[in-house]
């Protein structure tokens, strides 16, 4: 299976000195969900901006198919959908003109992007308003619509921060299904989350970021094997913590 998305030794500090993420390794494979899972301020957001471009500077490497940024960001940003854990769209469009303008950018053909849209908005109940503007909706439907556009062109990566913060239990389960579909295709998704069943029941993969380092990581079949997976983090946070009190 091919590697999606690599970060090898990726660091990241802020003003030059303390990495607010330190040396984080990880590989995400075609067809997989990947959960990345920390407390607030732990790193997450800050390798999720990295990832998709926002912040330029770091060390180490991220590849998106075995490119880095650096040498094919246009290529690597053209295979990638990234929506924000609070998605800013633009309020005097409606959500179908959004979405269309976005499948426009990934030249999503007229009959497939009609079909999706329909599939996805449908599952969302969202569909009746979409013809109206963004600035009349709810957080809930801004964040159906910024998950719309990025299924609309089928991302080769997907890059998600917090998606299940906000959205109620029924749209939850319709993102969970059209995750799952995505990968089934062939895609990656990559994703943060503070919500440990969710990252049991829905990924392939995880690891778990704390002060800026991995703590523990690998496949969720493996970890689980003789606990849950929140008992294997608080487990590996109390390591992590006597570790740094040893040292200190
Ligand atoms: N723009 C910034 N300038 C300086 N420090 C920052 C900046 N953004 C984040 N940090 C710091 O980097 C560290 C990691 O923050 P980050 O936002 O990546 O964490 P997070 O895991 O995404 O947290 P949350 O769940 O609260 O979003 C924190 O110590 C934070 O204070």
């Amino acid at each position: 299976m091919a590697t999606v998305l690599q970060l090898k030794d990726f660091t990241k500090s802020y003003d030059g000195q303390k990495p607010a993420v330190d040396h984080v390794s990880l590989e995400v494979e075609e067809g997989e969900i990947f959960g990345f899972i920390g407390h607030n301020g732990a790193g997450k957001s800050t390798t999720i901006k990295s990832i998709v471009g926002i912040l330029s500077s770091h060390n180490g490497e991220i590849y998106i198919d075995g490119k880095t940024l650096w040498e094919a960001k246009k290529e690597c940003q053209k295979k990638m959908a990234y929506i924000p854990d609070n998605p800013d769209l633009y309020e005097y469009m409606t959500g179908i003109s959004y979405i269309n303008f976005i499948a426009d950018i990934y030249e999503v053909p007229t009959e497939v992007r009609t079909e999706r849209i329909e599939k996805i908005a449908d599952a969302f109940e969202i569909k009746e308003a979409l013809g109206d503007l963004i600035s009349s909706y709810s957080h809930g439907m801004k964040q159906k619509v910024a998950l719309i556009s990025a299924f609309v062109h089928q991302p080769r990566l997907l890059v998600l921060d917090e998606p299940f913060v906000g959205l109620d239990p029924k749209a939850s389960a319709v993102l969970k299904q059209e995750m799952r579909a995505l990968c089934a295709q062939g895609s990656a998704i990559f994703f943060s989350t503070h919500v440990l069943e969710v990252a049991e029941k829905l990924c392939d993969k995880v690891a778990m970021i704390d002060h800026g380092h991995i703590v523990v990581s690998g496949s969720v079949e493996e970890l689980t094997r003789e606990a849950s997976l929140e008992e294997v983090f608080l487990e590996q946070l109390e390591l992590a913590k006597a570790q740094v009190e040893s040292h200190a």
